[in-house]
């Protein structure tokens, strides 16, 4: 099994290439490529820890080199936000970023499981698709716009406020990654309940959790260790189903059948080929119903930006 990890450098890269280090499986690749020249010696540092997974760094402009024989491609090469941006700010730089290191990927690997982190990940993820349609390797199964931070931050809100442990909370959240287009299905989280209030202020705290550490960072950046946690869980998901484990299943931003919007992010079944199965978002209340139909016209509009930047 061979992860390569674009972006390495970067607070999320390294992060996710930590936990990557210490939990892949034994035998296992770990590619680390990013533009700054820092990212070799990255890798040897973590080549440093004692697990037996074998790690490689490379920098400069061509990716190929970190890519070929890729099974599992994770992209987080990018600019973050800083207070007082919107993800939807980051478009002009990091359209351009991910449509370059994703033709790199249609060459060197056309055959990996890819997952987008860089932001606006509502347009990223149709900027991808599009660039591997037009590189004739577009296969919808193997596409991800991953969105498991806005999961394991609605399990440890959600345990905050109920005082169970964290890690006997699993919440799912539909849509996309955005403001409104985040939505936590709390009316589905088993064993609590919520008053309005409650689900009100819950669904805006976890929809405006980004910023909340933007704001606390005062200009040094987004989320980057919690984000490295969740790309790091959503990419080991991906190598367990990769080997054959059944029932592994995550939420994340894929091509659907054009039930809710072309991409959106719901319960997935993972397989040997990435998504297997798109599962039932289930029934929702009244006030999930009116935000799901509140949010498609703002990721419509995300989507068509991206489908734009390839093809105009
Ligand atoms: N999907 C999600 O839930 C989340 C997404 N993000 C996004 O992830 C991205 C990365 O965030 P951070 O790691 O905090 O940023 P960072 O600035 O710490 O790291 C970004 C890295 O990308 C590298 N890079 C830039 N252009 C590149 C290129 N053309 N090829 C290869 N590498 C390149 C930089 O050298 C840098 O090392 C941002 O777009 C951010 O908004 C952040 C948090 C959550
Ligand atoms: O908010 C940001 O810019 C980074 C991000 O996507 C998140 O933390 O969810």
């Amino acid at each position: 099994m061979k992860v390569a990890v674009l972006g390495a450098a970067g607070g999320i890269g390294q992060a996710l290439a930590l936990l990557l280090k210490t939990q892949l499986p034994s035998g296992s690749e770990l590619s680390l490529y990013d533009i700054a020249p820092v990212t070799p010696g990255v890798a040897v540092d973590l080549s440093h820890i004692p697990t037996a997974v074998n790690i490689r760094g490379f920098s400069g402009e061509d990716a190929t080199p970190a890519l070929h024989g890729a099974d599992i491609v994770l992209i987080s090469a990018g600019v973050a936000r800083k207070p007082g941006m919107d993800r939807a700010d980051l478009f002009n730089v990091n359209a351009g970023i991910v449509r370059n290191l994703i033709n790199q990927v249609a060459k060197a690997c056309p055959d990996a499981l890819i997952g987008i982190i860089t932001n606006p990940v509502n347009t990223t993820v149709a900027i991808a698709a599009e660039a591997l349609k037009k590189a004739g390797v577009y296969d919808k199964r193997k596409l991800f716009g991953v969105t498991t931070l806005d999961i394991i931050r609605s399990n440890t809100f959600v345990a905050e406020l109920k005082g169970l442990r964290p890690q006997d909370v699993e919440v799912r959240v539909v849509g996309g990654h955005s403001g409104v287009t985040i939505l936590p299905l709390l009316s589905q989280v088993k064993g609590v309940s919520f008053s309005e209030q409650e689900i009100a202020d819950l669904t805006r705290r976890i929809q405006n959790a980004g910023t909340e550490v933007v704001e606390a960072k005062a200009g040094g950046g987004s989320a980057t260790l919690s984000m490295g946690q969740a790309a790091a869980r959503f990419g080991l998901s991906l190598v367990r189903a990769m080997q054959g484990e059944a029932g592994v299943v995550e939420c994340a931003y894929v091509e659907g059948d054009g039930e809710y919007t072309r991409f959106f992010a719901q319960p997935l079944l993972l397989g040997k080929q990435g998504l297997e199965e798109r599962q039932s978002i289930g029934t929702l209340s009244a006030f999930e119903q009116q935000a799901l139909e509140h949010m498609q016209d703002v990721l419509r509009k995300d989507i068509e930006l991206g489908e734009k930047f390839i093809n105009q």
